[in-house]
């Protein structure tokens, strides 16, 4: 893999679709309680069919359909009340020509019965007797026993985090564990003499708390990683480069932010080039903001360098670096970003060949652009989600409708 340029940006799906670090966790089982967004490392299929038995999906009685031809107001069908079908149990009537059993809903249909009638469509004539004032087809008003799940169907794919409703599956079919990829372990490293730890109570001119780290486990969470914070390192490139040595032994993704730039102490670079093969991928991508990431791989571990502002760090974290933390975990089906549509306020004028990310608030159905610096962290809180702006565009108009992709 060669090196690139940094004044050489790579268009952001290139980036994604070119940098593929081989690093996959290894496979752990987990209960199905703690399995919410884990990873099945292969798809978890089921022994059995679901519901199990046929069964009746409304309150009525359970007859042949075929007994039920003609039905109407005028000229109702009479049927013999057999019994009826406790839930929870067997049915232990069957039914035959002309009888019919009452079934409560999601109660078992009894043998011989093919379709349930809906009780508010029959009329009890006498004790032990009703009459149907409709027909009903074969199958109406039940679900077959294979309906919601075939043995050896799939539950849950490979590669899609399980989801609330996933687990209810699971449980349906009486799977009580998963085995699924470990979570990445992503190591946070910080750098720069002026970041000082979050804890400091009082600030000399120059120096800012790291604000960086703190978002980044947070994304790091949402992508279903485990947060490794490598502390801070100060601008030498002896110790930032044993500090990424070790995060790139003892972690799945490395992510440095600052220095990546093209200042004088700008030594995040070299330090990522001291890992070995096969070191950057590229440094500089064509986004805004952002420009300044590094994207490099130690043997198989990736290592993300973000730049410096933590609003740029964190804009490229979310559409760069989530991804690869996901892939790393075994993510193949990402779940969809929630999104809206929007009409844009005002006006956004874009580079063409550059991906932008405009931070916009929503009201009204309008998506309102937010400016300022990316040294600017209060604008991506205030916001309510982004618009992107494509690399083939060179900006939106006002009123133009935009995805507008929301913060959860
Ligand atoms: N001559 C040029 N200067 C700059 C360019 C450029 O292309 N040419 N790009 C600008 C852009 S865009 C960004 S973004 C920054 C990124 O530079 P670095 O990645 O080298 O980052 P630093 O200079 O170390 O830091 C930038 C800024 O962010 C503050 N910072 C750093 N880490 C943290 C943290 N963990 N928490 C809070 N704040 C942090 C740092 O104090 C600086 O203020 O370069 C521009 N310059
Ligand atoms: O890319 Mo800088 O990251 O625009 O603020």
């Amino acid at each position: 893999m060669s090196g690139r340029e940094f004044f050489t940006a790579l268009p952001v799906s290139e980036a994604l679709a070119g940098f593929r670090p081989g690093r996959r966790t290894g496979t752990e089982r987990v209960g199905r309680a703690d399995a919410l967004g884990r990873v099945p490392a292969s798809a978890v299929t089921s022994r059995t069919a679901l519901p199990g038995f046929t069964r009746s999906t409304v309150d009525g009685f359970a007859v042949r359909a075929a007994d039920t031809h003609g039905a109407s107001e005028a000229l109702p069908a009479y049927f013999e009340v057999a019994g009826s079908v406790r839930m929870g149990a067997p049915a232990a009537v069957a039914v035959g020509h002309g009888t019919a059993v009452a079934v409560p809903t999601g109660a078992a249909l009894p043998e011989g019965a093919d379709a349930v009638l809906m009780v508010e469509h029959t009329q009890q004539t006498m004790p032990g007797m009703i009459e149907a004032s409709r027909p009903v087809a074969v199958g109406d008003g039940t679900v077959r026993a294979d309906e919601d799940v075939a043995a050896d169907d799939v539950l849950a794919p490979a590669g899609r985090p399980l989801r609330a409703q996933d687990l209810g599956l699971l449980a349906a079919a009486g799977t009580g564990d998963v085995v699924v990829r470990a979570k990445p372990r992503v190591g946070i490293v910080s750098t720069g003499d002026e970041v000082v730890p979050p804890e400091t109570e009082q600030l000399l001119a120059g120096q800012v708390r790291d604000a960086t780290a703190s978002a980044l486990a947070g994304l790091v969470i949402d992508a279903g990683g485990i947060p490794c914070p490598r502390g801070i390192v100060p601008d030498d490139a002896g110790v930032l480069t044993r500090t990424l040595e070790k995060a790139a032994q003892e972690c799945d993704v490395v992510v440095v932010s600052a220095g990546s730039s093209v200042g004088a102490r700008d030594e995040t670079v070299a330090a990522v080039e001291a890992l070995g093969e096969p070191g950057v991928f590229c440094h500089g991508l064509a986004i805004k903001p952002g420009k300044p990431t590094l994207l490099a791989q130690a043997g198989e571990v990736p290592v993300i360098g973000l730049p410096g502002n933590p609003l740029s760090a964190l804009v490229v974290f979310r559409l760069v670096g989530v991804p690869i933390v996901r892939r790393v975990g075994g993510v193949t089906l990402p779940p969809a970003e929630p999104s809206t549509t929007a009409e844009l306020a005002r006006r956004v004028a874009s580079a063409a060949g550059r991906l932008d990310v405009v931070q916009v608030r929503v009201q009204d159905g309008r998506a309102v652009p937010l400016f300022g610096a990316s040294a600017l962290l209060s604008l991506l809180t205030t916001a309510d989600g982004y618009v992107v702006i494509d690399e083939s565009a060179t900006g939106l108009d006002e009123g133009q409708h935009v995805t507008v992709t929301l913060y959860r």
